[in-house]
């Protein structure tokens, strides 16, 4: 049955899906990555698509920008849909020097100063964590499709602007956090709260340290590394 969010019946959803922030992105891998598409969402423009993936029948949808919005779509997909994967595939700003444009790198887990779990389900604790079966097998897909993986603690963020700019070196420092992005530490708490799973892998879009910066255009349509890998992982 259709939600306020989502004008689609569960069976026009995969149980595995694919989910960026934004959904031009989503559009982006419906057009570019799946055949036999159709388009099961377009409500408020968050777009979400069903198709195939070498035999394989998966679903990508935008999660929109930050907790708030992942929890909306995140919550119904799991609950009202019938879905039991998720991978999110996001864009993030490196915190360290090691990491460089256009690099991918996997949530181990997610630390954040969000008040989104003890919100959700009373929840206490800075870290949330993915799915270990999920991870591996985007490990097990890297490693396939030979394209380098780094893997490690994310920072996920409320605020993209900050009056601290500099802050993110204490955070790298005392939490060891590698990068930021805006969504994951809700999609695990969520998914392991309904014993679902849930993964992140990321392109590093900025790079705090230098200033290097994707472009809008490549943060829509240049990640297919990530892509491929997450796909292939499903
Ligand atoms: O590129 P996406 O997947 O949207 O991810 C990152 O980009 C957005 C900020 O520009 C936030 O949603 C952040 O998590
Ligand atoms: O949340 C994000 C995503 C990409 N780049 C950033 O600097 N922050």
């Amino acid at each position: 049955m259709s939600t306020v969010h989502i004008a689609a019946s569960p069976d026009q959803v995969a149980p595995a899906l694919l989910m960026p922030g934004d959904p031009l992105r989503a559009r982006f891998i419906a057009d570019n990555f799946l055949t036999e598409v159709s388009q099961f969402n377009q409500v408020r423009n968050m777009l979400g698509y069903t198709g195939n993936y070498k035999g394989q029948r998966v679903s990508v949808m935008g999660s929109g920008m930050g907790m708030p919005s992942m929890g909306i779509y995140a919550h119904e997909l799991f609950t009202q849909f019938r879905v039991e994967r998720i991978i999110r595939v996001g864009s993030c700003g490196a915190y360290t020097r090691s990491l460089q444009l256009f690099d991918l790198l996997l949530a181990d887990d997610a630390w954040s100063e969000s008040s989104f779990a003890q919100a959700y389900s009373g929840a206490e604790g800075p870290l949330t964590h993915p799915s270990p079966t999920l991870n591996q097998a985007i490990k097990n897909s890297a490693e396939q499709l030979q394209r380098p993986l780094i893997s490690g603690r994310i920072h996920s963020t409320d605020v993209f602007y900050r009056q601290q700019s500099e802050i993110f070196r204490e955070l790298h420092r005392r939490h060891g956090c590698l990068a930021v992005e805006m969504e994951a530490y809700a999609l695990f708490h969520i998914a392991a709260e309904l014993n679902k799973e849930a993964a992140c892998l990321l392109t590093v879009s900025d790079c705090l340290e230098t200033g290097a910066a994707a472009t809008s255009q490549q943060r829509e349509a240049a990640f297919t590394g990530m892509i491929e890998v997450a796909l292939n992982a499903l």
